[in-house]
């Protein structure tokens, strides 16, 4: 049996969650389930306000080398995010425009990369969201093999395929397959009750999340003078 495999067939996230998941955005989809899931945030945007959730794709390359991400775009499917690591730390910059406009031809919505990337000023223009640990110039090569659409580490976070990947200006979540209607459930009630807790900070009450601020400070042994 081969090392390295293309695994065409990736059972998704419906269409309305990962919709869903978008609309609430990282910061509370990760304290919905359980402040799990959140990759490395040196993982970063290189845009500013995009917001996106899709299936992830997953992709292993040799350090240098971007051949399997060219790979990956055959099983890319609409809605997808492309998620690609390295079988070591590399910085080098695997994905540019021409890459993205591949992955976007086949309805990529965009690529999470725990390498690096270039091309940043057309990618930006292009408007195709890209979050990646380094922005490099550095060329790769297309010789090594690798693997497609199997689990991988990514950001410190396990990534399945098929798992959902949440991106915005605060980072990136990943939300385990069989998670994602149970945590959508819990971050909207989370995006309901902040509704709440805005309108009584905004009129100024203190210590909305913690019923008796002051108690509390006290019993941590903090004095008030
Ligand atoms: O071609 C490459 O290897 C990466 C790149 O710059 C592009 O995709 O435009
Ligand atoms: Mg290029």
């Amino acid at each position: 049996m081969s090392r390295h495999v293309v695994v065409q067939h990736v059972d998704r996230v419906p269409a309305e969650i990962l919709q869903g998941l978008a609309e609430q955005g990282v910061s509370t989809v990760h304290e919905a389930d359980g402040r799990r899931g959140a990759l490395d945030p040196l993982v970063r945007p290189i845009q500013s306000g995009a917001r996106i959730a899709g299936s992830a794709v997953t992709v292993s390359c040799h350090p240098g080398d971007n051949l399997m991400i060219h790979a990956a775009v055959e099983t890319v499917r609409p809605g997808d995010i492309v998620v690609v690591t390295t079988t070591s730390p590399s910085t080098d910059g695997m994905l540019g425009e021409l890459l993205a406009t591949s992955l976007a031809a086949h309805g990529a919505v965009g690529v999470i990369l725990d390498a690096g990337v270039r091309d940043v000023a057309e990618l930006r223009e292009m408007g195709f969201p890209v979050w990646a640990r380094a922005i490099s110039p550095q060329g790769t090569v297309k010789a090594s093999p690798g693997s497609v659409n199997v689990p991988v580490v990514a950001g410190g976070q396990p990534i399945n395929p098929g798992d959902a990947v949440v991106a915005d200006d605060d980072g990136i979540v990943v939300v385990p397959r069989d998670r994602v209607g149970a945590t959508l459930e819990a971050a909207r009630k989370r995006t309901a009750n902040e509704a709440a807790k805005r309108d009584r900070l905004a009129a100024g009450e203190l210590g909305v999340d913690m019923y008796h601020l002051r108690p509390l400070l006290e019993q941590l042994g903090v004095e008030y003078r």
